[in-house]
């Protein structure tokens, strides 16, 4: 158990391969991105000490609620022999929370709010002092980068953390290599939370998005059914792509998407699963290419996985997830001849990849983005398999910038803009500051 105040951050994803698909079993390719999501815990004044405070400003959302008058007798009781939590949501507690906690929030909120009173009462309990949680995030907010599964992330963590359910990461002792035990059981369990939160936020998820907001890196994923363990192979040797990172900057939400999709293969499966295995064959290709040692990565190679590319868009846009917006990004850049594009995430708006080509001039890049910024769309400068979620503690050693970066992340409460988010990135970012761990 550890006490307040302390900052957990768990970064957002891009899909590569397999979206959609991925929620009926089949694989799919994702990898962590730079832009992450940071939640600070602080404990609350003496007169605030029986409520737990929400900060979601990014979402206009602050809110406290009394922590007795929370729904205590709906929480399942635990089974003592099981560590993990169950997959499924428990439909009286959601009802609970449903029924009058959040009712007069708009959908955007409501969603980010259940699941943190989701995991909160599941893994807390009446008598915990009062506490604020704070959540920030660099990553657009319904965009496919994997901003819910960022945001459980850092919830499930930093609530598993103020219960005593996991310890702070251990140092990797010598000869431990990548891998500790300890940190690495932290992790699942995170990760299990965090797949109920998500959830709460969009019905069926695969688990993908939690599973790289959790380990970082880059992964193979393939849920399984029956109970069986869902597949997910890191792939350490990554090779470098180079990818531009495109928002549409139009709204969507993940739900709906889903649910569009799944609408689709109950009216037609004989069209839709057809579909569905073909982007899990492109994705099982995909991933035999990207494990290629470096040597074969040639023109071939790449001209390959940029076909690929492709096919997985021209998928996706017969499961009716494309938009307009997309179809204008991916056109773009193939008038321009710089790679192939694909919608990233769960469509319907949102943000699109394009795969470039190595031997295309910088000139043509140039004009690509000038063009997509004159449409209003916004150009993602990211890195790919970067770290999973991670703590911080304030020491005596980081003591003076602790109060700097609080005051640049939480002092902003409005939507953020990309000064701001490049500005939070530098002066928060994972790697800037002394002292983040990661488990
Ligand atoms: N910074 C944030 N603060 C509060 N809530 C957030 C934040 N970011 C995301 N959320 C929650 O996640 C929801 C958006 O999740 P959604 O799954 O629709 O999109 P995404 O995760 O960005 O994209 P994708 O699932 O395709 O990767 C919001 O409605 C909100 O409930
Ligand atoms: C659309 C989807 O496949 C990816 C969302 O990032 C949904 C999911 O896997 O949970
Ligand atoms: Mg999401």
């Amino acid at each position: 158990m550890v006490s307040a105040p302390f900052l957990v951050s768990a970064p957002g994803k891009v899909i590569l391969f397999g979206e959609h698909a991925v929620v009926y079993g089949k694989p799919a390719i994702a990898a962590a991105v730079s832009l992450r999501t940071f939640l600070l815990t602080t404990r609350n004044a003496a007169e605030f000490s029986d409520v737990v405070t929400l900060e979601f400003p990014d979402v206009d959302l602050q809110y406290s609620w009394k922590i007795q008058s929370l729904p205590w007798n709906a929480v399942p009781k635990r089974s003592i022999d099981t560590v993990r939590p169950p997959s499924e949501l428990n439909t009286a507690l959601m009802e609970a929370l449903e029924r009058g906690l959040v009712a007069h929030l708009s959908p955007l909120q409501r969603s980010a709010a259940v699941a943190f009173l989701y995991l909160y009462l599941c893994l807390c309990s009446a008598d915990m002092p009062g506490m604020t949680l704070s959540v920030r995030s660099t990553l657009p907010i319904g965009a496919g980068l994997g901003s819910s599964a960022s945001v459980s992330v850092c919830l499930a963590a930093a609530l598993c953390l103020l219960s005593g359910e996991v310890s702070p990461p251990e140092k990797k002792g010598e000869g431990d290599g990548d891998f500790n035990a300890a940190n690495y059981a932290s992790i699942e369990l995170i990760d299990a939370w965090a797949f109920l939160g998500e959830r709460c936020i969009h019905g069926n998820p695969s688990g993908i998005d939690n599973a790289v907001a959790s380990h970082g890196g880059a992964v193979m994923y393939q849920r399984m059914s029956k109970g069986n363990p869902n597949v997910r192979e890191a792939m350490r040797n990554f090779p470098p792509l180079k990818l531009i990172l495109i928002d549409s900057r139009q709204p969507r939400r993940t739900a709906v998407q889903v649910a569009n999709v799944a609408t689709l293969l109950q009216n037609y499966p004989l069209v839709t699963e057809p579909i569905l295995n073909g982007i899990g064959a492109l994705t099982s290709q995909a991933y035999k290419l990207l494990l290629m040692p470096k040597g074969k990565c040639d023109d071939a190679w790449e001209e390959q996985l940029r076909e690929l590319v492709r096919v997985n868009h021209g998928l996706l846009v017969a499961l009716g997830v494309s938009h307009p917006k997309l179809e204008a990004i991916r056109m773009a850049a193939d008038e321009l001849e710089i790679g192939e594009t694909k919608l990233t995430g769960a469509g319907g708006g949102g943000c699109a990849i394009t795969l470039v080509r190595r031997d295309v001039e910088e000139s043509r890049i140039f004009e690509l983005k000038q063009r997509l910024d004159g449409h209003g769309f916004e150009v993602y400068e990211t890195s790919l398999g970067g770290f999973g979620v991670g703590c911080l503690f304030p020491t005596n050693s980081n003591a003076a910038e602790w109060e700097e970066w609080e005051e640049k992340l939480f002092s902003l409460h409005h939507m953020l803009g990309l000064g701001d988010r490049e500005d939070i990135q530098k002066t928060v970012g994972v790697g800037s500051i002394d002292g983040w761990e990661f488990w």
